[in-house]
């Protein structure tokens, strides 16, 4: 079912606004295909100028179309780059640039890749965010030389190469969605049209400026197509401020609704969209887009796409990305997949599991109901183990058919294709038996479990044929056969008989001649120049070349060792093992096209099968997480309460798994007189632990799995802030207080009473008084104003003065203990505030030198002996910070009793004698005795 063709109504509302630029290659940008008309650029005017070669002339034109990517111009065995696209390309790649004759009176630049090796330069390309025509010869140089001796090869470019539209395994993670996502605007709405062609995944989204940050991290897609004409709308450039790395700007024209409308009608071959569901008119307009540019980066074929399914806008958790960075989601804040709070707890098997999972814990669902869903799944799945075991058994051995899939749909599938549907295929039939099997009859299965059974679907006749046709295993590529097994078709089984009866024949034949020469040592052999030949010794060539046998043997090469002949029985001989097999080559192909007909026809359940094959892969390997760890299952409904026994951080749990250190659990509790947390402690004693574990409790819980905890009982949470941590967002001009400021501010303008808000250390990037000031009253905004369940943690010992003037703040604090004047972090959340900050102690632990320690201590006992008292009342006046210090003289308070000591001599009063003595007193206080007796 391959979707269909451009059609000239396609090309023609092609963005004629698209800019042609003199631009050469660089990182995704514009692209400047008009689809009518030619470009005029640097390149096109090139192709015109005098004395260019015909196949520069070609390239120049080619190059003219596609002046915004790197063009891979295939000449033979090697793709080439030329001009500034071998500058760029050598560099990226650290290959080696050379020359190839001359443009203008300049040397022209080259590099180049070997054809074979051309995925993994392409990877690195994508990579660096570059984007890549590929150019083909279309036609044999043969045809070519037809239209005279100096025409050139035709070529053109195949497909587009970009971050989002990959569909090679090599190219791809298996364990990641690869998403390439459209913004659509259109009567002052949004939306967000999201594919992933590797799988053919595809959602629409409508969205609104403020959520469109948000909305783009839950997809974090590696292209985002837009329309070049936004510029002038400030909410939606703020939006996009992360994700300047990956747009793609595209002629508004792209962007008509109702062209979008129609290209979703053609694709799916529908009379109207209804069927689907009723999309806006910024929907259709970021769809069409979307489709369109899969056409253009295809040329011309599209791969199989589900038909879009709307998400509703309330349907996930929003959470924003800088959230998500400091949550660490799915990635750590370094950028790492280990150490994220996925890595930690993705038990799947499978690669559509993982990106399953990825997908849930960056979606987390808002509706009890279908929460709940997910959580009786993952509760069957716990209390069979043997069930558990045996499903993650079988999915550990099932291929990824979506992705086969998408190969198939746009021409580049292979046999092993074709072996992952047929081995997906069984998989969903094992795994439907045993799910019927292990309740008692399929009225027992919780209903998310009974619909998967059911999407498991059955393909028996597909698996059936697939299972006849393929051989165990398959080569890679349908170019030499040797795939279709035998007994599946007749015919090809026949042109393989013949094929090999003919070898047979050639041996009957070889007997022959060495009777008939009577050389024993005669042999056929078999080379690509000279096909099948007689092979004697040098020293047997002369009888051959004399009557009577020459008239047999005719000659056709002499080698130093070898002489070669070839006879017309030899010839016939092997222009029929030839012709088998050729024609059994051709049946082959014919038969793997028809058999991937069949497997497309019927795309739409295979793909199905494969998405309940996913989720039992993350029921399952939740449940193994729960079993494992001993997670417990959320109470979880649309109430307001956020309640954690026991709850820990699943990340820093499992850091400690192989230390002597264990973690230690801690309770939560955000209800009306306590619904804001204020959180004080020494440094290191665990406040960012505890605040980051109840926001990701919420994540679990929310994404329909198991939680760290001994109960959770949580309302759900419609919005999730988090703000811990400094850190400088240089790349986009920002300081770290800039960055702090920035985040605070968006929650404290959007955070509502359904959301759950974290903050660490608001103010901290700023001077003292400032950063109080701003931090006491965010927190009465967000009791105020914003009144979200929140976690709020301080440096700041005076806002705990609030207490006495917010109802619901509630003071805690994380408990230490002082032992020989060191101190021990004891990693428990207690009632109360912090009494000291421990600053000094936690410093000594980091290293600091001694002497800067007990500075430290000077100078804070100096504080503190100022400190008025005033306590809770008067918070400015607890931080003396900027009162004048009296001066003191450090230098004589900080030296050592060896500076001293020299410091205390007077060389003018001392005899020699007295001068050993003070010598042997100086070494002893350097050896550390005591001199004083
Ligand atoms: N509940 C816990 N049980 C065991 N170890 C813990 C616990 N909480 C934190 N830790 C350990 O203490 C370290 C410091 O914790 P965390 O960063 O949360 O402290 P903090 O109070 O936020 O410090 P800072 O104020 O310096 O940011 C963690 O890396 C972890 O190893």
């Amino acid at each position: 079912m391959e979707a269909a063709l451009p059609s000239k109504k396609t090309q023609e509302s092609r963005d004629s606004a698209a800019s042609s630029t003199d631009t050469a290659a660089r990182p995704v940008g514009h692209a400047d295909r008009t689809g009518s008309g030619q470009p005029d650029n640097k390149w096109s005017r090139a192709a015109k100028s005098p004395g260019v070669t015909p196949m520069m002339a070609q390239f120049f034109e080619i190059k003219a179309a596609y002046s915004d990517c790197l063009l891979f111009y295939r000449m033979g065995d090697f793709y080439e780059l030329f001009f500034e696209d071998a500058e760029q390309a050598a560099a990226a790649l650290d290959i080696t640039l050379t020359k190839r004759g001359k443009h203008d009176g300049k040397d022209v630049a080259m590099a180049g890749v070997p054809v074979h090796a051309a995925e993994s330069y392409l990877a690195r390309l994508i990579r660096k965010a570059f984007r890549v025509a590929v150019c083909e010869q279309v036609e044999d140089p043969a045809e070519a030389k037809k239209r005279g001796a100096k025409s050139v090869v035709r070529r053109e470019v195949v497909r587009l190469v970009t971050p989002g539209t990959l569909t090679e395994d090599t190219l791809l993670d298996a364990r990641v969605h690869n998403y390439l996502a459209a913004l659509g605007r259109a009567e002052g709405h949004l939306a967000l049209a999201v594919v992933d062609i590797s799988t053919g995944e595809f959602l629409i989204a409508p969205t609104l400026p403020g959520r469109l940050s948000a909305e783009l991290a839950r997809f974090t897609p590696s292209e985002l197509l837009l329309p070049d004409n936004l510029g002038d709308d400030t909410a939606v450039q703020d939006a996009l401020a992360d994700w300047r790395d990956i747009l793609s700007p595209l002629g508004a024209a792209r962007f008509d609704s109702g062209h979008g409308r129609w290209r979703l009608e053609e694709l799916f071959n529908v009379a109207t969209l209804d069927g689907f569901a009723s999309f806006g008119r910024a929907e259709l307009s970021a769809a069409g887009a979307l489709v369109d540019y899969l056409e253009d980066t295809q040329k011309g074929k599209l791969p199989r796409l589900a038909p879009p399914k709307r998400l509703p806008p309330d349907g996930a958790m929003m959470i924003d990305a800088a959230t998500r960075r400091s949550l660490e989601l799915t990635r750590t804040q370094g950028g790492d997949t280990a150490g994220s709070l996925l890595a930690t707890i993705d038990r799947s098997v499978t690669g559509a599991g993982a990106r399953l999972m990825a997908k849930r814990l960056s979606a987390p669902l808002t509706d009890p109901v279908r929460i709940n869903e997910r959580l009786d799944m993952v509760q069957y799945m716990l209390e069979r183990t043997s069930l558990r075991q045996d499903m993650r058994m079988l999915l550990k051995a099932t291929p990824d058919m979506e992705r086969a899939l998408a190969r198939l749909s746009l021409g580049r599938g292979g046999p092993r294709d074709l072996m992952a549907i047929r081995l997906g295929l069984d998989a969903a039939h094992s795994a439907r038996e045993a799910l019927a099997a292990s309740g008692d009859g399929l009225g027992a299965l919780p209903d998310d479990l009974a619909a998967v059974h059911d999407r498991l679907g059955r393909h028996h006749d597909l698996a059936g044929t697939l299972k006849r046709a393929l051989v165990e295993e398959p080569p890679l590529s349908v170019r030499d056969g040797g795939f279709i097994a035998a007994d599946y078709d007749a015919t090809l089984d026949e042109f393989r008989t013949l094929r090999d009866q003919s070898r047979r024949l050639i041996l009957e034949l070889e007997a022959d001649y060495q009777r008939l020469t009577a050389i024993a040592s005669l042999k056929i052999k078999h080379n690509n120049v000279l096909g099948y030949h007689v092979d004697v010794t040098a020293r047997h060539a002369d009888k051959l070349m004399a009557p009577p046998l020459n008239e047999t043997f005719i000659h056709r090469q002499t080698l130093a060792n070898a002489v070669r002949f070839s006879t017309a029985d030899l010839s016939k001989l092997a222009g029929k093992i030839s012709e088998a097999g050729d024609r059994a080559l051709a049946l082959e192909q014919d038969i793997f096209t028809a058999l991937t007909g069949q497997v497309m026809d019927t795309a739409a359940t295979i793909s199905e099968a494969a998405l309940a094959l996913a989720e039992l892969d993350v029921g399952a390997g939740n449940a193994t997480l729960a079993a494992e760890c001993g997670y417990v299952r959320p109470d979880v409904d649309d109430s307001l309460a956020f309640t954690v026994r026991n709850g820990r951080h699943p990340v820093v749990e499992s850091a400690l798994a192989g230390t002597s250190d264990s973690f230690v659990a801690n309770d939560c509790q955000l209800e009306e007189n306590g619904r804001l947390w204020l959180l004080t402690g020494p440094n290191m004693a665990g406040k960012s632990t505890f605040l980051r574990q109840n926001a990701l409790m919420a994540v679990m819980a929310q994404m329909g799995g198991y939680v760290p905890a001994a109960h959770a009982h949580i309302g759900v949470v419609d919005r999730l802030f988090s703000r811990v941590g400094a850190s400088d967002d240089l790349a986009h001009g920002r300081s770290t207080f800039m960055v702090e400021m920035v985040e605070t501010a968006a929650i404290l303008n959007q955070a509502g009473p359904r959301s759950l808000v974290i903050l660490d250390e608001i103010g901290r990037g700023t001077a003292t008084y400032d950063g109080l000031s701003i931090a006491w009253a965010a927190v009465e905004h967000l009791h105020n104003i914003n009144q979200s369940r929140a976690l709020f943690a301080t440096h700041y010992h005076e806002l705990t003065a609030l207490k006495e003037t917010l109802d619901a703040l509630a003071l805690r604090s994380m408990k230490v203990r002082e032992w020989k004047g060191e101190v021990i972090f004891l990693h428990e959340v207690a009632k109360g505030a912090a009494d000291r900050s421990y600053g000094i102690q936690v410093a000594k632990l980091a290293g600091l030198p001694p002497r800067v320690i007990a500075r430290a201590r000077q100078v804070l006992d100096h504080l503190e002996s100022q400190d008025t008292g005033a306590g809770a009342h008067g918070p400015v006046h607890d931080l003396p910070l900027f009162q004048d210090i009296p001066a003191r003289s450090p230098e004589k308070e900080d030296k050592n009793p060896l500076e001293q000591a020299l410091e205390d001599i007077n060389p003018d009063d001392l005899s020699p004698r007295d001068a050993l003595t003070v010598l042997y007193k100086l070494q002893d206080i350097l050896r550390g005795r005591d001199s004083s007796g």
